[in-house]
């Protein structure tokens, strides 16, 4: 892990331009240059900044995480604002110093942390809301680690990719709908608070964006979490397909009956964070992947085979799940049918 806390610098923070000498994949701000691959796309809209400050009601005695500071257009309102104090995550240390700089220039380093690390693999100090214009590119493992780790938070406001955020608050039947929505949408609500252009960042990224709150459940739903993802994960890798077509494939037969023969001996590896981390990517995989060169090896005999089809058939039987879509099916129902499973000693994790 890397993880060191900056030291306080000032220095005069000049505005923003591009050049039109920068390769294409970075742009001159005047002190350095920003890469677009590291998602270095600064906010510089003042009206959609205190917007995002507004949406998130932040209130006196908050600890506020903030993903990506940069040269910290949000956290100097962050800092203004009624909140105790602002831990942010940075992984460029030039950002790191430079945010740190600003802070201090505005009397308010007292009451900010930074932190130099990668937000997905530095533990994050506590926090109970968390405001961020994120790197786009860890959009999903990110979400995943705040609402399926141990973190506990009133709310998250976040800067999403627009379609990022479309499929986020998508629900059943809608195009986009997917992994992602279903998982998210099992310990949070969601909700899509503004649009903003792509014209309000330097370098101006090809993509538009939308602000977007999730408010973890209060309740949490009665269910193992690690299964869960495992079972969603095998449902949605094929969404348009019937559930009952997607359970009848050999290989995914074959797969589960290995899983649920070993389930004592895979939970510990399953339940590790790169499965939590790498869950709520809406790719079409089918596996789960964790199955080591032995356990793809292992030969299961006609029998065992056979027993587990009709395990299978066993959970389908006395309901009209089958010939149903997981893209449109209500967390409800992929749950009763996960119950339904597991009842027939199917294991996903
Ligand atoms: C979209 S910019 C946002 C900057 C600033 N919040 C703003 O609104 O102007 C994203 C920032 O996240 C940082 N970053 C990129 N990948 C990161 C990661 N894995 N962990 C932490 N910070 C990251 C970049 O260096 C950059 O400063």
């Amino acid at each position: 892990m890397n993880r060191a806390v900056s030291s306080v610098r000032t220095r005069h923070l000049g505005s923003f331009c591009t050049s039109s000498s920068s390769p294409a994949s970075e742009a001159w701000d005047g002190r350095f240059r920003l890469h677009k691959p590291r998602g270095q796309h600064l906010l510089t809209n003042p009206r959609v900044l205190d917007a995002i400050v507004r949406h998130a009601a932040l209130r006196p005695g908050d600890a506020v995480l903030e993903v990506g500071p940069g040269t910290g257009n949000l956290t100097a309102r962050l800092l203004a604002s009624p909140v105790e104090s602002v831990a942010a995550v940075e992984i460029d240390p030039r950002m790191v110093e430079a945010v740190t700089a600003r802070a201090a220039a505005l009397d308010l380093a007292q009451k900010l942390t930074v932190i130099h690390g990668d937000a997905v693999e530095t533990d994050f100090p506590e926090f109970n809301v968390c405001v961020a214009n994120i790197p786009y590119g860890i959009s999903s493992p990110l979400i995943a680690k705040l609402l399926f780790g141990t973190y506990q938070f009133r709310t998250a406001t976040l800067l999403l990719q627009k379609e990022f955020a479309q499929r986020l608050v998508a629900v059943p039947g809608d195009s986009e709908y997917n992994r992602l929505a279903a998982n998210v949408r099992m310990v949070a609500d969601v909700k899509l608070l503004m649009d903003v252009s792509k014209r309000d960042f330097v370098p101006m990224p090809r993509v538009d964006s939308s602000l977007v709150e999730i408010r973890p459940r209060a309740v949490m739903p009665d269910v193992d979490l690690t299964e869960w993802l495992a079972f969603t994960r095998e449902c949605f890798g094929q969404k348009n397909k019937t559930l009952g077509a997607i359970f009848k494939q050999k290989r995914k037969i074959l797969d589960l009956c290995k899983r649920s023969q070993r389930t004592e001996r895979c939970t510990g590896g399953a339940t590790g964070r790169g499965i939590i981390l790498g869950v709520l990517d809406d790719g079409n995989d089918e596996a789960c992947g964790d199955d080591d060169s032995s356990d793809r090896a292992a030969v299961l005999s006609e029998e065992e085979v056979g027993a587990f089809k009709e395990k299978i058939a066993g959970a389908f039987e006395s309901t009209e799940l089958a010939a149903k879509r997981p893209s449109k099916m209500s967390n409800d129902e992929l749950l009763r049918l996960l119950r339904l499973f597991n009842e027939q000693g199917i294991r996903f994790q």
